[in-house]
């Protein structure tokens, strides 16, 4: 199947392209630049599902290394970010040499983290594989790792010099990590854009097909909040909605050895956060039901009973967005719509996690 996206033209839209089947546009970009040497990162998955393409139609004189690492969010830490920064070395890997990350979050967060502090700073670009990395975390220059459990707490604003999506990876990505980036697409209807929330709740099952023709509003919309406020001083926020109890959450699995995907904490974040925009009086009840409802159909319940509050609100008063140590929550004032630097009574956000937990009985 051939897919094609539209877009709006903003800023980093432009650098976002879309590969042809012979990988024209990233050859070019090969050849313009005048690099040393190309490092390819990947971890296991990407080297063999998505690596063999690259490499049947990547076209360059270029020299280059692959450089893999296992997959998975206990991976995105400072010893495999070491162990990287130290290969580089012993390759000798110079000022004009590109890193490029193909695979997930976890590939182009911790490869573009590398990337901008090897040298003080080497060019990267990212070749997203997942639904997850392609409509959100391969496009905003955000980079970074987790530090202990705590979700990306070291990290860079690096932008990556291109970004090169091919929407035909997405056919070997498991139906779970699937989903899981389905959650981000949510949560960009959910704070900026009624219809595009809509047009997602109307697909029923779950498939590569559905929602490819969503992906590109997915990315209009992170791309312009990420235009107007790139370091996250004020509109930046609205993308973090859900991710305020939503990391805490997957910091907890995280810590219990039980990691479970960005997305479904992200899914249950987003639950217990819409039910707190109804408590705090932002959005209506029935709001907040339907944004529930539906997010309960794709989602299964996630066991947070052995979750202690006092546990999730100190990981809360770890979050990044806080200011003068007070949690500045993301929150819903309709949907479509997100307000930021919201603080909330202590009594509704323990409401909202007692909230979650009685769905478990539905
Ligand atoms: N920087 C940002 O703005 C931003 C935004 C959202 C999320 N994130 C981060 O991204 C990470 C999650 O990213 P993710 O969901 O892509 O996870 P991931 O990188 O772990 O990839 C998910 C799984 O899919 C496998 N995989 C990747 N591509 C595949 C393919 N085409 N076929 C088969 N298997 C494939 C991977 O090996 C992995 O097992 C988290 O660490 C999250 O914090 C960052
Ligand atoms: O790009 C952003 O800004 C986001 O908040 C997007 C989120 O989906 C993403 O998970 C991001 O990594 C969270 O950032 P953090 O600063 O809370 O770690
Ligand atoms: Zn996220």
């Amino acid at each position: 199947m051939q897919y094609s996206f539209t877009f709006n033209f903003t800023q980093i839209i432009k650098m976002i392209t879309i590969l042809n089947d012979n990988f024209s546009q990233l050859n070019d970009f090969l050849h313009q630049k005048s690099f040393s040497k190309i490092f390819i990162l990947v971890d296991e998955n990407t080297h063999e599902y998505c690596l063999p393409i690259l490499l049947g139609n990547m076209e360059t004189d270029l020299g280059f290394e692959i450089l893999e690492i296992e997959a998975g969010e206990e991976m995105k830490n400072i010893q495999t970010t070491n162990q990287l920064w130290e290969i580089l070395t012993e390759m000798q890997a110079d000022r004009k040499a590109l890193i490029i990350n193909l695979g997930g979050g976890v590939v182009t967060d911790m490869g573009g983290f590398v990337a901008s502090t090897y040298k003080r700073g080497i060019q990267f670009i990212n070749i997203p594989t997942t639904l997850l990395s392609m409509c959100d975390a391969s496009i905003g220059g955000k980079t970074g790792i987790d530090l202990m459990h705590y979700k990306n707490m070291v990290g860079t604003f690096a932008f990556p010099e291109q970004i090169f999506i091919y929407p035909k990876f997405l056919e070997t990505l498991p139906y779970k990590e699937l989903r899981s980036g389905f959650a981000e697409m949510l949560k960009h209807g959910l704070i900026a854009d009624k219809s595009h929330w809509e047009n997602l709740i109307q697909i029923h099952k779950l498939d590569v097909d559905g929602i490819i023709p969503h992906i590109n509003v997915s990315m209009n919309i992170k791309s312009k909040v990420v235009e107007q406020d790139f370091h996250e001083k004020n509109i930046r926020k609205t993308l973090n909605f859900g991710h305020t109890i939503g990391h805490a959450i997957e910091s907890l699995c995280l810590e219990q050895g039980n990691p479970i995907l960005h997305g479904e904490a992200v899914a249950a974040g987003m639950i217990c956060e819409a039910h707190l925009s109804y408590l705090e009086k932002l959005i209506s009840e029935e709001d907040s039901k339907n944004i529930i409802e539906n997010i309960q159909r794709y989602y299964p319940y996630l066991d947070i009973t052995d979750f202690k509050d006092e546990d999730i609100f100190s990981l809360l008063l770890n979050d990044k967005k806080n200011t003068d140590n007070k949690v500045n929550f993301s929150l819903l004032s309709a949907i479509g719509s997100c307000v930021f630097d919201h603080h909330c009574h202590q009594k509704n956000i323990q409401k909202s996690l007692s909230f979650y937990r009685t769905l478990n009985n539905i």
